[in-house]
């Protein structure tokens, strides 16, 4: 599990070994096809295609495709090791940044390749935020900066009016304003945990995201804290489309709508076994490993 930062840094030179070309007409059919009922096709269909991933010459990722559709919530679950955070990190171009890593195949963001080389690795990050583990503010920069700490990372210019709209709006779909409406001056580094993570996510909002991914955001948490953000989690899933790695089960059925189960067997790179709505992976999953995974008989 590692903790990254998760504000975007400047383009920097590819680690990408192949990268299979873009679809686009059929794969942008299939992200419309896959879209949740109600919610634009635009609005953030991730879909992984074939993704494997290599540390050095070690593959830990095989062959990986898996669709997220837009305006839900897809819980990645497995064993600790078997891979969950690093294709989170392949499909918003996270894991191109550890050195010696690279991946093959194709992720499309409602149909775009994020990988096309005339993208800039700032568009894919601005596309598709992040929220660590381990809630990680500006301590010492206020919590209204702290909101709008990604505007200037991408670029974005905006008035005082604005940034109170953004800044009030943000907080509000975090599930925070209320809590901080009336010290909004205060360093964010005072805040709780579980209300640190929450102004992390804000801010990840600031920049509007299509997609929100999630490296196991609670479980730095107390179980109140943790309630609060999956509270927020479904909230926010109406207008941005959630990827969130959970080891928590409970969690898993709790906020997710579908489930994907990972695994690594036998020193083999991890591989998707199953995935579905997350009422039927739960409930009569086709793959007695799923089965024993998420009943708690191992990992
Ligand atoms: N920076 C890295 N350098 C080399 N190997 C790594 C690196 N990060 C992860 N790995 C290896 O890649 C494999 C997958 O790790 P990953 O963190 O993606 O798994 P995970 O399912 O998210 O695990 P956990 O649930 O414990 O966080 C593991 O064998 C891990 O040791």
């Amino acid at each position: 599990m590692t903790t990254l930062p998760d504000f975007t840094p400047p383009d920097g030179p590819l680690a990408v070994a192949t990268a299979v070309p873009a679809t686009a007409v059929a794969a942008a059919a299939a992200a419309a096809a896959n879209a949740a009922p109600g919610v634009p096709s635009r609005a953030g269909t991730l879909e992984a295609l074939a993704v494997s991933a290599w540390f050095g010459s070690r593959k830990v990722l095989e062959q990986v495709s898996l669709t997220m559709p837009a305006g839900r919530v897809t819980a990645l679950i497995g064993p600790s090791g078997c891979g969950k955070s690093t294709f989170l990190r392949t499909l918003n171009r996270m894991h191109e940044l550890i050195p010696g890593a690279s991946l093959a195949g194709e992720v499309l963001l409602d149909g775009t390749d994020v990988y096309d080389p005339a993208r800039r690795l700032t568009d894919a990050r601005r596309d598709i935020g992040m929220v660590f583990q381990k809630p990680n503010p500006f301590p010492a920069m206020s919590i209204y900066d702290n909101v709008l700490a990604g505007l200037k990372l991408t670029g974005t210019r905006a008035g005082r009016a604005e940034k109170d709209q953004l800044v009030e709006e943000c907080l509000t779909k975090a599930g925070l304003w209320r809590e901080v409406a009336d010290r909004l001056r205060q360093p964010g580094g005072a805040l709780s945990g579980g209300q640190q993570q929450r102004l992390c996510i804000a801010r990840s909002l600031a920049i509007r995201p299509r997609v929100l991914l999630m490296d196991e955001p609670c479980s730095a948490l107390d179980p109140t804290s943790t309630r609060r953000i999956e509270q927020t989690i479904r909230e926010l899933a109406h207008e941005v489309t959630i990827v969130i790695v959970t080891h928590n089960m409970q969690q898993a059925a709790r906020v997710s709508d579908s489930c994907a189960f990972f695994l690594a067997e036998h020193g083999t790179p991890g591989a998707i076994v199953e995935h579905g709505p997350t009422a039927a992976m739960f409930g009569h999953p086709a793959d007695p490993r799923t089965a024993d995974y998420v009943n708690g008989r191992f990992g």
